[in-house]
């Protein structure tokens, strides 16, 4: 079962993502949670550029694939060859998201990344009025980075909302306690992967 939470900043993605995995694991499962951009080299160069300036946008898209590359062959294929449960923090519809407002066709981008990249069983996208989502980065004190403008957040929230019609997408409203929205999220799970009968 391979699980990838999207969204736009601030909706919550990794409050939820530590709660589902900590979910499925006290159900018996064993549970691989991991994010992107990673850690790895070129996970650091991104979220660097974050702080000190975006990469041009070319640079920027082909960084993310390289990062994604690494991360599927060193971590994701393996975990899910083991059949262990993936639960990730981002994934390539954040590239279709923000590279999408960047300028690239989020279709083009698509067609890229599945060319590598394993299809999630279930994509969870959380979803949250962009006042919102900027005024619960504005609560964790270091302000927005260079990802984090209105303008861009506004645009990247339109293009995870396009795939709302997919079969295997699920739209989460967060505008919730964080209980309700984990239940919510418990709720869209497969009844053979610990969701609710
Ligand atoms: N349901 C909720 N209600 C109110 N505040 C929340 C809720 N979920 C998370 N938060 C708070 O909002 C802030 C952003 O949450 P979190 O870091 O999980 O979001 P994120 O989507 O992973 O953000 P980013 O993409 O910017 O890393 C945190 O301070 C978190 O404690
Ligand atoms: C995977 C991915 C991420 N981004 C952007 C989106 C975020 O603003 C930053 C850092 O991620 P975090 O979850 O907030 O820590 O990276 C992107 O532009 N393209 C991508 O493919």
């Amino acid at each position: 079962m391979f699980i990838v939470i999207e969204g736009i900043d601030g909706t919550g993605k990794s409050t939820q993502a530590k709660r589902l995995a900590e979910y499925l694991e006290a159900k018996g499962q064993t549970v691989v949670s991991s994010f992107e951009p990673t850690d790895g080299p070129w996970g650091t160069l991104l979220r660097n550029s974050a702080e000190t300036g975006r990469l041009s946008p070319e640079e920027e898209l082909e960084t993310f694939i390289k990062d994604r590359r690494e991360h599927v062959s060193k971590k994701i294929a393996p975990a899910l060859a083991q059949g262990k449960i993936v639960i990730l923090d981002r994934y390539y519809f954040s590239t279709m998201a923000y590279q999408g407002a960047r300028g690239f066709d989020p279709t083009e981008i698509r067609k890229k990344n599945e060319a590598f990249a394993p299809v999630p069983d279930l994509l969870l996208i959380l979803d949250l009025d962009l006042d919102k989502a900027l005024s619960r980065i504005g609560g964790r004190g270091a302000g927005t980075n260079e990802f984090e403008r209105r303008e861009n957040l506004s645009r990247c929230r339109e293009i995870f909302l396009s795939l709302a019609s997919e079969s295997f997408v699920r739209i989460i409203d967060t505008d919730k306690s964080p209980d309700e929205v984990t239940e919510s999220i418990i709720a869209a799970l497969p009844t053979s992967t610990c969701g609710q009968q």
